[in-house]
């Protein structure tokens, strides 16, 4: 299957590339719904025809390895990146024909965007309240709180270019949920945190998700998703090996155990031997 030659079309169309199979209607109950999302970049094409339903309520795990195209996915899930093709609904609202309108309800931590890091971590949280349309008050107050939760209130005042990597995600993430929206779409959302704010963000999500929120995480650690989340899908090469509630993937296995069976590619470090002997020599 391949999708066509020649630069990506400016607007998004819903149909698919010559030759892939229709993708069914999208779930308009879902809390994201994609269907037949392509990208492609040059050559290369990040996904292929990608389509998941997240279940409203659900904690969701995506995982995949380095450049499977998750990326690539939660962007345009989350109207960061136009699809080449495929449509995007959230809670029944297409993202990209009515982009205002859905994502009201998403909130989001995307990965490797530049943050606004000349402003203070309370300018940052309370820039993100004002331009979601917050009243000052409201601001205010959610802002002091989630400082608090993020155990950043002795930095409020500190320049977010000179917060440390674990910091900085903190920060992105408080001010991803100052509107309290209903599905947050977290890229590596514990990447370079340390383990107690890992602890304390985990139990943040855990209580969103408890009172109705929908949460999607990529990350990299099984051990993390298996434990955390309650559905998973497993990407690779921009397609979905599988996707369902986690004891439905895992089947009797581990996640990680099931992972590595589907993607395959494990290297046994063969053609390194010049390595071993150079700290044998040293
Ligand atoms: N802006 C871009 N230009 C060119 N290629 C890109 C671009 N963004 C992504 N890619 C390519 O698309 C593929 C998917 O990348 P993506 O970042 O979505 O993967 P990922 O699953 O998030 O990877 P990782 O786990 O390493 O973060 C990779 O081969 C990557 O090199």
């Amino acid at each position: 299957m391949t999708a066509q030659a020649g630069p990506p079309p400016s607007g998004t169309r819903t149909s698919e590339p010559q030759g892939a199979p229709a993708a069914p209607p999208p779930d308009l109950g879902a809390a994201l719904s994609l269907r037949g999302l392509w990208k492609r970049f040059g050559e290369k094409i990040a996904v292929k025809g990608m389509s998941l339903d997240v279940p409203a309520g659900s904690f969701y795990g995506l995982v995949g390895p380095n450049g499977a195209g998750k990326t690539t996915t939660l962007s345009m899930a989350t109207g960061l990146l136009r699809p080449d093709f495929g449509t995007v609904h959230v809670r029944g609202t297409d993202l990209w024909q009515r982009p205002d309108e859905a994502k009201r309800g998403l909130g989001v931590l995307p990965d490797g965007v530049r943050l606004f890091d000349r402003l203070t971590g309370t300018q940052l949280i309370t820039y993100a309240g004002l331009l979601r349309g917050m009243d000052r008050d409201t601001v205010a107050s959610r802002t002091a709180d989630l400082l608090r939760a993020f155990d950043l209130t002795k930095d409020a005042n500190t320049y977010v270019v000179d917060y440390s990597a674990g910091m900085t995600k903190k920060i992105a993430l408080a001010s991803a949920l100052i509107h309290a929206p209903g599905t947050l779409v977290l890229d590596e959302p514990f990447e370079a945190v340390d383990p107690v704010s890992a602890a304390n963000i985990r139990e943040i999500l855990a209580d969103y998700v408890a009172s109705g929120g929908t949460v999607v995480v990529s990350s990299h650690v099984m051990d993390l998703v298996q434990r955390m989340c309650d559905h998973v899908a497993i990407i690779a090469e921009g397609q979905v090996l599988a996707a369902g509630t986690i004891d439905e993937v895992r089947g009797e296995q581990s996640l990680e155990d099931r992972f590595v069976d589907l993607v395959g590619g494990r290297s046994t470090g063969e053609g390194l031997g010049w390595l071993r002997s150079s700290s044998a020599s040293s």
